[in-house]
């Protein structure tokens, strides 16, 4: 019996035992909120935001009732991606919202709104991203202009101190809220930014992208705006001073997740960088001219806004993560289908639940989910006697990086 346990514990902390799937069945739990609770909230932010005709507010009237009330309706056979997503979801169609994997119900409802206001069919919505006066009215704000203006103040730091400060102002920007700020000389909110990280692997991260090195790196995208923004200003920094020769931005072919980013996204972004004064002009002057010589690059792949781990990656995108130095993931959803989204032991080591991806890869994320890995033991100890909810406010951080 004893033997048995410690097998099982070290399998469990090899990663090589299955934990158990997150569904949104538990009331209570995080992933139940989303389903009950953010995602009806959205179907009314969304309808309010536009002028929409009858159709779609029928249509919108009827998905609410559906996620609140109902079960799980396959797509019309006329959908382009019918198809695909009749394959996905054959096991839960008829049955329960809650009783699917959170990740599998997410992604859907995210089809599925997209399809109730006519972004995919031939029409005057086709293409019309429902979230964008909420990413536009975003990345207007005052709080981006201030941003903006603390990269003069870290324009004449050393390059190791502006690197150390950029990396975690894109990962802070997962979170919206600390940005820039975290670099720009105010240590309060520095020593705080740092004090959350529950997991800080950037040393390794600089040590795989020596200065100087002709290397690809990829940066998958998460959030725009408020998120995008400092990630294009790290993305700046690499190419500036040689830590990559490429850089390969994947971002959402689809709106998702709301302010998940697409091209469009990028756009405004570049835009909005290169028409500010100071620092931030002169990055966003010289991303625009990487686009054009080709050293930044913008891809998006289907793959992106689909309801499965990395580790079920089509070969394509396999071999193009294969041939980056290193590939860094943005946010709490690439988290979670990088090491799966299950309830995992927390001390699990990261590396093996990343094994399977092609390729160095780093994770930065603040903490929105129930799903983490690669703890030291201690931190776990110290993170449950805190008695705060670390793993799904988003006042935590992590940067961890598998070699
Ligand atoms: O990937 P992001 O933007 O960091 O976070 C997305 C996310 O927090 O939104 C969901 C709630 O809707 C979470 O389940 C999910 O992980």
């Amino acid at each position: 019996m004893t033997e048995k346990t410690s097998g099982d514990e070290a399998a469990r902390d090899a990663g090589t035992v299955d934990a158990p799937v997150i569904l949104g069945d538990e009331p209570g739990s995080f992933a139940r909120s989303v389903l009950a609770e953010r995602h009806p909230a959205l179907i009314r932010q969304v309808r309010d935001a536009f002028p929409y005709g009858r159709r779609q507010h029928e249509a919108l009237d009827a998905l609410l009732d559906e996620i609140t009330n109902g079960v799980v309706r396959p797509l019309a056979p006329t959908d382009h991606d019918h198809v695909r997503w009749a394959a996905r979801g054959r096991e839960h169609f008829g049955r329960s919202w809650y009783d699917a994997p959170f990740l599998w119900a997410e992604s859907y409802f995210y089809r599925r709104l997209l399809g109730a206001v006519g972004y995919f069919g031939a029409g005057p919505w086709q293409g019309v991203d429902p979230f964008a006066p909420f990413k536009q009215a975003e990345l207007r704000g005052d709080a981006v202009d201030e941003e903006l203006r603390a990269l003069d103040t870290l324009a004449g730091a050393p390059a190791e101190e502006r690197a150390t400060a950029l990396l975690y102002a894109s990962l802070w920007g997962n979170r919206a809220g600390l940005g820039f700020r975290v670099t720009a000389g105010e240590p309060a909110v520095a020593d705080a930014a740092v004090a959350a990280l529950v997991a800080d692997h950037s040393a390794t991260l600089w040590q795989l992208l020596p200065a100087g090195a002709s290397a690809t790196v990829a940066v998958v995208a998460d959030n725009a705006g408020r998120e995008l923004i400092p990630d294009l200003v790290l993305i700046d920094h690499l190419l500036v001073h040689g830590h990559a020769e490429r850089v390969v931005l994947h971002v959402k072919p689809d709106p998702y997740y709301v302010s998940d980013a697409m091209t469009a996204d990028v756009v405004d972004c570049l835009r909005r960088l290169v028409e500010a004064s100071g620092e931030a002009g002169r990055i966003g002057g010289r991303l625009w001219k990487a686009m054009a010589t080709g050293s930044l690059e913008v891809r998006t792949h289907p793959f992106f806004c689909a309801p499965l781990p990395y580790e079920e990656m089509p070969e394509d995108l396999r071999k193009e993560f294969a041939g980056a130095a290193l590939a860094i993931l943005k946010g709490d959803l690439n988290y979670r289908r990088l090491v799966g989204d299950r309830l995992w032991h927390p001390t699990v080591p990261f590396a093996g639940r990343t094994a399977h991806f092609p390729g160095a890869v780093a994770a930065l994320r603040t903490l929105k989910s129930d799903v983490i890995v690669g703890l030291e033991q201690g931190t776990l100890d110290a993170l449950e006697r805190s008695g705060a909810v670390w793993r799904t406010s988003g006042t935590h951080a992590l940067i961890q990086v598998r070699p």
